[in-house]
């Protein structure tokens, strides 16, 4: 069956983020089977799919938990970097290329560690995870603490005298305020995190990715706990991020809400295949991403598929039992 597939988005066109031929195994069970997909720069782009789909396990093998069984996950920072680089970095074994316009990286060939501070990806966590006995502000000194060290050369004598070091630290700070301010949590600066609201813990989390100054934002499952308003807050800090800092974000959403309201781009997976790939408009009216959501059993669902074979889009909406036009 033919599957919905739109070949001109800024995905295909200037990709921050190229999966190929993705497949995780755990023993005898394949979580993800061949998948590829593109993550447009400065997009945001919707990883979604039924509970155990394979979007976690994506998320993992993308920012180095997991080490894929097989396929290519390539990260350009820079434009108009060319698939052929891609091609000929795979070919030196190296993790990492500088190329005219800016350099790429096989995430697939690294560790988590040089994925976030080299390649440039973070990412938040399902379950929040903050440092709950630390203030607000000290959670955002702590993800740069990785840059501090290198600023005082790791050593204490740095530590304690050198200008760079110095320097290094009041931008630390200051970058800690900036995303307090814009992330409107400075009041909470003193506090203990684990004392906020789980919508300013889900903020904070954000803030503390965005301290480290990120090409890829992941962010699993942001909305998952949030009331309405701290849902349509989120929304415009991810707009914002998108639109004033030219990051690029992929999430994983159960909110149908959020994804289709903010969402440039929806990849959709199903027992870790893509089953849909296009903008939010396409993919709700996707009759196969419906049939998987609704959660029909094996039979309709070969009705339904067996219909879309057919081009007969209303028979498979009929037959998976939907009212009248999908995503209306
Ligand atoms: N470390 C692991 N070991 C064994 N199986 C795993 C492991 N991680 C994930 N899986 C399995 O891989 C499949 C995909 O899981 P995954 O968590 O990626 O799905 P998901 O789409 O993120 O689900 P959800 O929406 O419920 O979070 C599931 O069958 C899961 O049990």
């Amino acid at each position: 069956m033919a599957m919905t597939t739109e070949t001109t988005g800024r995905w295909m066109r200037d990709p921050v983020l190229t999966v190929e031929h993705l497949t995780m195994r755990f023993g005898g069970l394949v979580a993800i089977n061949d998948l590829s997909f593109e993550v447009g720069r400065g997009d945001i782009t919707a990883l979604i799919g039924p509970n155990g789909a394979g979007k976690t396990t994506v998320f993992n093998c993308v920012t180095g938990f997991y080490k894929p069984t097989e396929g290519r996950i390539a990260l350009r920072r820079g434009t108009g970097i060319g698939q052929d680089e891609v091609v000929a970095l795979t070919r030196t074994g190296a993790q990492s290329r500088k190329v005219s316009g800016g350099e790429v990286f096989l995430l697939e060939r690294m560790s988590d560690f040089r994925i976030t501070e080299v390649a440039g990806v973070a990412r938040t966590f399902q379950n929040i995870r903050l440092f709950g006995g630390m203030t607000v502000f000290e959670n955002l000194l702590v993800a740069q603490h990785n840059k501090l060290m290198a600023a005082s050369g790791f050593t204490v004598g740095g530590l304690l005298g050198l200008p760079g070091y110095r320097r290094a630290k009041e931008a630390a700070q200051d970058r800690a305020v900036d995303w307090l301010k814009r992330t409107a949590l400075l009041h909470r600066a003193d506090d203990p995190a684990a004392d906020l609201s789980y919508g300013d813990q889900r903020r904070l989390e954000i803030a503390r990715a965005m301290c480290t100054d990120p090409v890829l934002l992941c962010l699993d499952e942001p909305a998952a706990g949030l009331n309405p308003r701290e849902s349509a807050e989120l929304n415009t800090l991810l707009r914002s991020l998108r639109d004033d800092f030219g990051v690029s974000i992929l999430l994983i959403e159960h909110d149908m809400g959020v994804v289709m309201e903010i969402s440039d781009h929806v990849v959709v997976l199903d027992y870790g295949t893509k089953i849909s790939d296009g903008t939010a408009h396409a993919v709700r009216n996707d009759p196969r991403v419906i049939a998987a959501y609704l959660g029909v059993d094996d039979e309709e669902v070969e009705a339904v598929e067996a219909k879309l074979d057919q081009g007969d889009i209303d028979g498979a909406v009929a037959t998976a039992g939907l009212p009248g036009g999908a995503g209306a």
